[in-house]
Protein backbone atom coordinates (compact mmCIF):
# COMPACT_ATOMS: atom_id res chain seq x y z
CA UNK A 1 0.00 0.00 0.00
CA UNK A 2 1.26 3.56 -0.74
CA UNK A 3 2.07 5.46 2.43
CA UNK A 4 0.20 8.28 2.27
CA UNK A 5 -3.13 6.13 2.78
CA UNK A 6 -4.34 5.05 5.86
CA UNK A 7 -6.24 1.42 6.33
CA UNK A 8 -9.71 2.47 7.72
CA UNK A 9 -9.83 -0.75 9.75
CA UNK A 10 -7.15 0.56 11.98
CA UNK A 11 -9.40 3.68 12.44
CA UNK A 12 -12.63 2.28 14.92
CA UNK A 13 -14.46 5.38 14.44
CA UNK A 14 -14.33 5.97 11.20
CA UNK A 15 -14.98 2.58 9.97
CA UNK A 16 -18.19 2.60 12.03
CA UNK A 17 -19.16 5.60 10.77
CA UNK A 18 -18.18 4.41 7.05
CA UNK A 19 -20.06 0.72 7.76
CA UNK A 20 -22.90 2.51 9.16
CA UNK A 21 -23.62 4.46 5.77
CA UNK A 22 -22.41 1.42 3.53
CA UNK A 23 -25.85 -0.26 5.21
CA UNK A 24 -28.09 2.40 4.89
CA UNK A 25 -26.90 2.36 0.92
CA UNK A 26 -27.08 -1.06 0.51
CA UNK A 27 -28.71 -4.34 0.19
CA UNK A 28 -26.18 -5.82 2.27
CA UNK A 29 -28.56 -6.26 5.59
CA UNK A 30 -31.73 -7.02 3.56
CA UNK A 31 -29.52 -9.71 1.80
CA UNK A 32 -28.26 -11.47 4.64
CA UNK A 33 -31.94 -11.65 5.86
CA UNK A 34 -32.81 -13.88 2.95
CA UNK A 35 -30.41 -15.91 3.46
CA UNK A 36 -31.78 -15.89 7.17
CA UNK A 37 -35.46 -16.38 6.33
CA UNK A 38 -35.22 -18.43 3.03
CA UNK A 39 -31.99 -20.65 3.80
CA UNK A 40 -30.60 -20.87 7.16
CA UNK A 41 -33.80 -22.87 8.81
CA UNK A 42 -32.84 -26.46 6.60
CA UNK A 43 -29.09 -25.10 7.54
CA UNK A 44 -29.36 -25.33 11.18
CA UNK A 45 -31.92 -28.07 11.56
CA UNK A 46 -29.40 -30.71 12.16
CA UNK A 47 -27.35 -28.93 14.45
CA UNK A 48 -26.47 -30.07 18.15
CA UNK A 49 -25.77 -33.48 19.57
CA UNK A 50 -28.47 -36.45 19.50
CA UNK A 51 -30.42 -36.07 22.90
CA UNK A 52 -28.41 -32.24 24.03
CA UNK A 53 -30.47 -29.88 25.39
CA UNK A 54 -28.31 -26.93 24.68
CA UNK A 55 -26.87 -25.04 21.77
CA UNK A 56 -23.31 -23.28 21.36
CA UNK A 57 -23.28 -20.46 19.11
CA UNK A 58 -20.27 -18.42 18.16
CA UNK A 59 -19.96 -15.24 15.86
CA UNK A 60 -17.04 -13.79 14.39
CA UNK A 61 -16.76 -10.08 13.23
CA UNK A 62 -20.24 -9.22 14.33
CA UNK A 63 -20.59 -5.97 14.18
CA UNK A 64 -23.51 -4.39 15.94
CA UNK A 65 -25.50 -7.68 16.02
CA UNK A 66 -28.16 -7.30 14.04
CA UNK A 67 -27.59 -9.96 12.01
CA UNK A 68 -26.80 -11.85 14.91
CA UNK A 69 -30.24 -11.36 16.41
CA UNK A 70 -31.83 -12.43 13.63
CA UNK A 71 -29.61 -15.66 13.78
CA UNK A 72 -30.83 -16.38 17.25
CA UNK A 73 -34.08 -16.29 16.70
CA UNK A 74 -34.04 -18.99 13.51
CA UNK A 75 -32.14 -21.04 15.58
CA UNK A 76 -34.47 -20.65 18.89
CA UNK A 77 -37.48 -21.31 16.71
CA UNK A 78 -35.77 -24.62 14.91
CA UNK A 79 -34.53 -25.41 18.30
CA UNK A 80 -37.61 -24.66 20.96
CA UNK A 81 -36.76 -24.89 24.40
CA UNK A 82 -33.26 -25.51 24.09
CA UNK A 83 -30.81 -23.40 26.06
CA UNK A 84 -28.65 -21.06 23.80
CA UNK A 85 -25.15 -20.05 24.41
CA UNK A 86 -23.99 -17.68 22.13
CA UNK A 87 -20.30 -16.15 22.15
CA UNK A 88 -19.10 -13.04 20.56
CA UNK A 89 -15.90 -12.12 18.98
CA UNK A 90 -15.68 -8.84 17.93
CA UNK A 91 -12.63 -6.17 18.37
CA UNK A 92 -14.65 -2.77 17.81
CA UNK A 93 -15.84 -1.60 20.82
CA UNK A 94 -18.53 0.88 19.10
CA UNK A 95 -19.93 -2.37 17.48
CA UNK A 96 -19.83 -4.51 20.84
CA UNK A 97 -21.97 -1.85 22.94
CA UNK A 98 -24.35 -1.01 20.19
CA UNK A 99 -24.62 -5.20 20.36
CA UNK A 100 -25.30 -5.25 24.29
CA UNK A 101 -27.59 -2.25 23.36
CA UNK A 102 -29.63 -4.31 21.08
CA UNK A 103 -29.64 -7.66 23.54
CA UNK A 104 -30.86 -5.16 26.33
CA UNK A 105 -34.00 -4.72 24.06
CA UNK A 106 -34.34 -7.53 22.56
CA UNK A 107 -37.12 -9.85 24.05
CA UNK A 108 -34.95 -13.32 23.82
CA UNK A 109 -36.57 -15.06 27.02
CA UNK A 110 -34.51 -16.80 29.83
CA UNK A 111 -32.73 -19.45 27.64
CA UNK A 112 -29.43 -17.58 26.57
CA UNK A 113 -26.49 -16.36 27.80
CA UNK A 114 -23.79 -14.26 25.93
CA UNK A 115 -20.28 -14.15 26.34
CA UNK A 116 -17.72 -10.90 24.72
CA UNK A 117 -14.52 -10.83 23.66
CA UNK A 118 -13.62 -7.21 22.02
CA UNK A 119 -10.75 -9.27 20.63
CA UNK A 120 -10.38 -9.86 16.88
CA UNK A 121 -10.19 -13.73 16.00
CA UNK A 122 -6.60 -14.04 15.71
CA UNK A 123 -6.22 -13.09 19.48
CA UNK A 124 -9.13 -15.31 20.41
CA UNK A 125 -7.35 -18.10 19.08
CA UNK A 126 -4.65 -16.89 21.48
CA UNK A 127 -6.53 -16.77 24.29
CA UNK A 128 -8.33 -19.75 24.19
CA UNK A 129 -5.21 -21.52 23.36
CA UNK A 130 -3.28 -20.04 26.68
CA UNK A 131 -6.43 -21.04 28.89
CA UNK A 132 -6.03 -24.66 27.03
CA UNK A 133 -9.58 -23.85 26.13
CA UNK A 134 -11.43 -26.31 23.43
CA UNK A 135 -14.64 -25.59 23.80
CA UNK A 136 -17.15 -26.30 21.05
CA UNK A 137 -19.65 -25.05 18.53
CA UNK A 138 -22.48 -25.96 17.59
CA UNK A 139 -23.23 -22.82 14.89
CA UNK A 140 -20.19 -20.71 14.16
CA UNK A 141 -20.62 -17.72 11.51
CA UNK A 142 -18.06 -15.42 10.13
CA UNK A 143 -20.16 -12.53 8.47
CA UNK A 144 -17.73 -10.50 6.03
CA UNK A 145 -14.89 -10.38 8.39
CA UNK A 146 -12.41 -12.81 6.74
CA UNK A 147 -11.21 -9.69 4.91
CA UNK A 148 -9.21 -9.02 8.11
CA UNK A 149 -7.10 -12.13 8.49
CA UNK A 150 -3.65 -12.79 8.37
CA UNK A 151 -4.21 -16.07 6.87
CA UNK A 152 -7.20 -17.52 5.69
CA UNK A 153 -6.36 -20.74 5.99
CA UNK A 154 -4.94 -20.85 9.13
CA UNK A 155 -8.25 -18.51 10.49
CA UNK A 156 -10.87 -21.35 8.78
CA UNK A 157 -8.66 -24.67 9.76
CA UNK A 158 -9.18 -23.32 13.06
CA UNK A 159 -12.24 -22.19 13.42
CA UNK A 160 -13.70 -25.45 11.57
CA UNK A 161 -11.93 -27.35 14.39
CA UNK A 162 -14.35 -25.56 17.10
CA UNK A 163 -17.18 -27.11 15.40
CA UNK A 164 -19.17 -30.04 17.74
CA UNK A 165 -20.13 -33.27 16.06
CA UNK A 166 -22.83 -32.15 13.56
CA UNK A 167 -21.63 -28.24 13.89
CA UNK A 168 -21.91 -25.96 10.70
CA UNK A 169 -19.61 -23.29 9.85
CA UNK A 170 -21.29 -20.69 7.86
CA UNK A 171 -19.12 -17.72 6.10
CA UNK A 172 -20.22 -15.12 4.08
CA UNK A 173 -18.07 -13.25 1.73
CA UNK A 174 -18.41 -10.61 -1.12
CA UNK A 175 -19.23 -13.07 -4.41
CA UNK A 176 -16.03 -12.84 -6.53
CA UNK A 177 -18.16 -11.99 -9.55
CA UNK A 178 -19.06 -8.70 -7.77
CA UNK A 179 -17.85 -5.15 -7.79
CA UNK A 180 -14.97 -5.39 -4.92
CA UNK A 181 -12.95 -7.77 -6.47
CA UNK A 182 -13.06 -6.11 -9.94
CA UNK A 183 -11.62 -2.92 -8.14
CA UNK A 184 -9.17 -4.72 -6.37
CA UNK A 185 -8.20 -6.88 -9.03
CA UNK A 186 -7.97 -3.30 -10.94
CA UNK A 187 -6.39 -0.76 -8.40
CA UNK A 188 -6.55 -3.17 -5.18
CA UNK A 189 -2.50 -3.45 -4.99
CA UNK A 190 -2.15 0.35 -4.23
CA UNK A 191 -4.35 0.73 -1.57
CA UNK A 192 -5.26 -2.88 -0.10
CA UNK A 193 -2.80 -4.47 2.55
CA UNK A 194 -3.98 -7.86 3.25
CA UNK A 195 -5.62 -10.62 1.55
CA UNK A 196 -8.35 -9.58 0.24
CA UNK A 197 -8.31 -10.81 -3.41
CA UNK A 198 -8.17 -14.74 -2.21
CA UNK A 199 -11.46 -16.25 -2.80
CA UNK A 200 -12.67 -17.98 -0.02
CA UNK A 201 -14.20 -21.06 -2.31
CA UNK A 202 -10.94 -21.94 -3.84
CA UNK A 203 -9.24 -21.86 -0.94
CA UNK A 204 -11.33 -24.50 0.82
CA UNK A 205 -10.86 -26.45 -2.45
CA UNK A 206 -6.96 -26.42 -1.46
CA UNK A 207 -7.75 -27.75 2.16
CA UNK A 208 -10.15 -29.95 0.72
CA UNK A 209 -13.36 -29.29 2.84
CA UNK A 210 -16.63 -29.97 1.46
CA UNK A 211 -19.01 -26.68 1.38
CA UNK A 212 -22.36 -25.74 -0.28
CA UNK A 213 -22.47 -22.05 -1.83
CA UNK A 214 -25.10 -20.15 -2.48
CA UNK A 215 -24.74 -16.97 -4.35
CA UNK A 216 -27.49 -13.71 -3.42
CA UNK A 217 -27.73 -10.49 -5.31
CA UNK A 218 -27.17 -7.28 -3.83
CA UNK A 219 -27.09 -3.63 -4.83
CA UNK A 220 -25.53 -0.71 -2.97
CA UNK A 221 -25.90 2.73 -4.24
CA UNK A 222 -22.50 4.63 -4.85
CA UNK A 223 -24.41 7.82 -6.83
CA UNK A 224 -22.92 9.91 -4.24
CA UNK A 225 -19.21 9.04 -4.46
CA UNK A 226 -19.64 11.20 -8.20
CA UNK A 227 -20.81 14.40 -6.58
CA UNK A 228 -17.63 16.52 -5.43
CA UNK A 229 -17.37 17.86 -1.95
CA UNK A 230 -20.49 15.17 -0.92
CA UNK A 231 -19.57 14.13 2.06
CA UNK A 232 -21.47 10.52 2.47
CA UNK A 233 -19.90 9.99 -1.01
CA UNK A 234 -16.84 10.56 0.61
CA UNK A 235 -17.15 7.97 3.37
CA UNK A 236 -18.82 5.72 1.23
CA UNK A 237 -15.30 6.03 -1.37
CA UNK A 238 -13.70 4.97 1.90
CA UNK A 239 -15.38 1.94 2.75
CA UNK A 240 -15.12 1.36 -1.00
CA UNK A 241 -11.44 1.45 -1.17
CA UNK A 242 -11.13 0.95 2.84
CA UNK A 243 -8.87 3.99 2.80
CA UNK A 244 -9.41 6.64 5.74
CA UNK A 245 -10.64 9.78 3.65
CA UNK A 246 -9.39 8.36 0.52
CA UNK A 247 -10.02 11.53 -1.37
CA UNK A 248 -7.84 13.73 0.45
CA UNK A 249 -5.12 11.29 0.70
CA UNK A 250 -4.73 9.00 -2.29
CA UNK A 251 -2.72 10.51 -4.89
CA UNK A 252 -4.34 12.01 -7.87
CA UNK A 253 -4.11 9.54 -10.26
CA UNK A 254 -5.28 6.69 -8.28
CA UNK A 255 -8.46 8.40 -7.51
CA UNK A 256 -9.05 9.22 -11.02
CA UNK A 257 -8.47 5.42 -11.72
CA UNK A 258 -10.66 4.10 -8.68
CA UNK A 259 -13.36 6.11 -9.96
CA UNK A 260 -13.54 5.11 -13.86
CA UNK A 261 -12.88 1.53 -12.41
CA UNK A 262 -16.23 2.23 -10.19
CA UNK A 263 -18.49 2.83 -13.27
CA UNK A 264 -17.20 -0.30 -15.45
CA UNK A 265 -19.97 -3.08 -15.90
CA UNK A 266 -18.10 -5.24 -13.63
CA UNK A 267 -18.47 -2.58 -11.18
CA UNK A 268 -21.54 -0.90 -11.28
CA UNK A 269 -24.71 -0.71 -13.82
CA UNK A 270 -26.77 2.81 -13.79
CA UNK A 271 -30.33 3.20 -13.44
CA UNK A 272 -32.86 5.81 -13.00
CA UNK A 273 -29.88 8.31 -12.65
CA UNK A 274 -28.30 5.61 -9.93
CA UNK A 275 -25.08 4.15 -10.01
CA UNK A 276 -25.50 0.30 -8.44
CA UNK A 277 -22.48 -1.38 -7.37
CA UNK A 278 -22.61 -4.92 -7.45
CA UNK A 279 -22.89 -6.30 -3.77
CA UNK A 280 -23.44 -9.84 -4.78
CA UNK A 281 -22.79 -12.31 -1.59
CA UNK A 282 -21.51 -15.83 -1.42
CA UNK A 283 -22.95 -17.84 1.75
CA UNK A 284 -20.54 -20.89 2.04
CA UNK A 285 -21.74 -23.56 4.60
CA UNK A 286 -19.16 -26.23 5.60
CA UNK A 287 -20.10 -28.86 7.44
CA UNK A 288 -18.31 -30.66 10.58
C1 LIG B 1 -18.20 -5.82 7.34
S1 LIG B 1 -18.36 -5.84 9.09
C2 LIG B 1 -19.58 -7.11 9.28
C3 LIG B 1 -20.38 -6.96 10.54
C4 LIG B 1 -21.52 -7.96 10.72
N1 LIG B 1 -21.05 -9.34 10.67
C5 LIG B 1 -22.57 -7.72 9.68
O1 LIG B 1 -22.67 -8.52 8.76
O2 LIG B 1 -23.29 -6.73 9.78
C6 LIG B 1 -16.85 -6.57 9.60
C7 LIG B 1 -16.71 -6.72 11.11
O3 LIG B 1 -15.55 -7.50 11.40
C8 LIG B 1 -14.88 -6.92 12.49
N2 LIG B 1 -13.48 -7.34 12.40
C9 LIG B 1 -12.46 -6.72 11.78
N3 LIG B 1 -11.34 -7.41 11.92
C10 LIG B 1 -11.63 -8.52 12.64
C11 LIG B 1 -10.88 -9.62 13.13
N4 LIG B 1 -9.57 -9.76 12.85
N5 LIG B 1 -11.51 -10.55 13.87
C12 LIG B 1 -12.82 -10.44 14.13
N6 LIG B 1 -13.58 -9.41 13.69
C13 LIG B 1 -13.00 -8.48 12.95
C14 LIG B 1 -15.10 -5.44 12.32
O4 LIG B 1 -14.90 -4.72 13.53
C15 LIG B 1 -16.54 -5.40 11.84
O5 LIG B 1 -17.45 -5.33 12.90
N1 LIG C 1 -20.59 -6.66 1.22
C1 LIG C 1 -19.87 -5.64 1.88
C2 LIG C 1 -18.39 -5.73 1.76
C3 LIG C 1 -17.72 -5.63 3.09
O1 LIG C 1 -18.31 -5.83 4.11
N2 LIG C 1 -16.45 -5.32 3.07
C4 LIG C 1 -15.56 -5.34 4.19
C5 LIG C 1 -14.17 -5.35 3.68
C6 LIG C 1 -13.83 -4.28 2.72
C7 LIG C 1 -12.62 -4.00 2.25
N3 LIG C 1 -12.76 -2.98 1.40
C8 LIG C 1 -13.99 -2.65 1.35
N4 LIG C 1 -14.64 -3.45 2.16
C9 LIG C 1 -15.72 -4.22 5.16
O2 LIG C 1 -15.83 -3.09 4.76
O3 LIG C 1 -15.63 -4.45 6.36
Amino acid sequence: MESSMKPLSLDFNQYYKSFKLFLERSTEHECLQKFIDENLPDVIASIGKKGGSSLNVLGVGSGSGKIDLEILGKIQSKHPGFFIHNEVVEPNPQHISKYKALVKEWNSGPNISFTWNQMTSGEYEMQNKKRNESKKFDFIHMIEMLYYVESLHDTIKYFHSLLETNGKLLIVQTADDGGYHSLWRKAGSRFLSSCLFLDVHKVLDEIRMKYHIYELSSIFDITECFIEGNENGELLLDFLTHIVDFRKTAPADLKAEVLQCLRQPQCSREENGKILFNNNLHFIVIDY
